[in-house]
This record gives C-alpha cells, structure tokens and sequence, in this order.
C-alpha cells in the first residue's frame, strides 16, 4: 500500500520553487506541506494546484486564536481539499473542540492535529514561558488534544513512545525535528534520526532542510524511505 510517512515541507518563498519540487517527487514518494512562508507568499490557489496533482497536502498554520476564528479558519483549510491542518494546542480545550466540531459536518474531513511544543524549543525555554519541561508539557497537551477530540499531535520524536502509550495506536503522530546521521541540526532542539523516530512510535516525519538543501533531494528522499523500509 502506499502510504509515506515522509512529508515534505515546502519551505520556499515562490510558488515556482515549491511546484518545481512537485514536478520532481510523486505522492507515492511523499506527502508535501505547505506552511507559514509559501502560504503567506503564495497563497490557498497554490495549495489547490498542489492537491489537484494528487499530493496528500499538510496545512501547516498552527492556528492559535479564540475559538470561533479558528474554527472558521480550519473550515476555509478543508475547502481546499488538504489531507491535515493543524492548530497549536496552547490554544486550549475548547478552541480545539471548536475546530472538531466545524470539521465534523464536512464530507471531506482533513486530519485535526495540535502541535504541543515546538521541536525548537528546549527545557530552558518553557521554563521561561512558565512552562514544564518537554517530558511533562507534551504528554500533558497530547492529552488534552485527544480529549478534545483531534487526531493527533505534532510533537518530537523524542516524545513518541510514551505518547504512543499514553494516546493509543489511532492517535497520529507527527514528528518534525528528524535529522538523518551526520546532517545539521540547524534551528531545531528535540532531534532524531529518520529510523529512530518510526522505531518509537511516529506515524509521519516532517523532513524539510536535509531533503530540501540537499545536492540531489530526490536520491536522499529515496535513501530515507528505504532507510525507514518504505518502498514507495
Ligand atoms: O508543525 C510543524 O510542521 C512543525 C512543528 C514543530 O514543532 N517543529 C517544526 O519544525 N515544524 C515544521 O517542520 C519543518 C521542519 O523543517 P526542517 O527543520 O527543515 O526539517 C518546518 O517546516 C517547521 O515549520
């Protein structure tokens, strides 16, 4: 079955630079995600360009407002067809609620993910925003995602396995921060390896710069799939 664990961020400035990855890569090979950068340049037609040459697309906002804005904003997501969209959990319960509930009516239903605490940020960080280190904040978010009743989180793969435990085998797993052996680690804080993180549980491993910036990105998304045992 084909089903890719690696997504792809499209971390680019023009529409060009990310529908020339496109053209490189097939939906057997990766899911893409468009985010912050692309989303702001390029805007909700090119997600639809991407969705329509059958790519399985993350909506990559990290929605964070009161409960009626997002819930609007995540509805206007699943009208361009992508396949998740996520929400920043430090939104609280009833935002995320708010979100399930404008999804639910809709016959094409992305994936409702909360991210829990970004794969930049380190101990020393939450501890200045009041908040608990990575081992207890994320299990803590994880759980208040899935009671509100989304699919999943993103998270690091270092948190993985006692979310796996904690959230059960339906809950999806999203993990960023993944740095194949020897390549740089650049902003990121909460890394691991490609093989590491399907081992501890991830469902899919958002992989952007080792991919993106590599000489030849198609051949190392190739070596990476094979490394996690997936054929494409
Ligand atoms: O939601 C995300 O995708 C995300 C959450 C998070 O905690 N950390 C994180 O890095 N991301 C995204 O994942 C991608 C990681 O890219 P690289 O660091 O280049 O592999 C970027 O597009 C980030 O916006």
């Amino acid at each position: 079955m084909n089903d890719p664990k690696v997504i792809v961020p499209l971390d680019f400035s023009e529409a060009h630079e990310a529908l020339a990855f496109a053209s490189k890569v097939t939906p057997q090979l990766c899911r893409l995600k468009v985010g912050k950068e692309l989303f702001t340049s390029a805007g909700p037609q090119l997600v639809e360009q991407l969705v329509s040459r059958g790519f399985d697309i993350f909506l990559d906002l990290k929605f964070h407002d009161i409960p009626n804005t997002v819930a609007q904003a995540v509805r206007a997501a699943a009208k361009l067809g992508v396949w998740m969209v996520n929400v920043h959990a430090l939104g609280g319960r009833k935002m995320m609620v708010a979100a399930r509930e404008a999804l639910e009516p809709l016959t094409h239903r992305p994936l409702l993910i909360g991210v829990t605490v970004l794969t930049s940020m380190d101990g020393l960080d939450l501890a200045e925003l009041g908040l608990a280190e990575p081992a207890i904040q994320v299990p803590l978010l994880a759980q208040l995602t899935k009671e509100a009743g989304c699919d999943g989180v993103v998270c690091s793969a270092q948190e993985a396995s006692i979310l796996r435990q904690l959230c059960g085998t339906d809950f999806k797993l999203v993990t960023p921060g993944i740095r194949p052996a020897g390549s740089e680690q650049g902003d990121q804080s909460r890394i691991m390896t490609p093989e590491a993180a399907v081992a501890a549980g991830s469902d899919y491993l958002v992989i952007g710069r080792p991919i993106t910036r590599s000489a030849d990105p198609v051949a190392t998304l190739h070596q990476i799939n094979q490394s996690i045992g997936y054929a494409g």
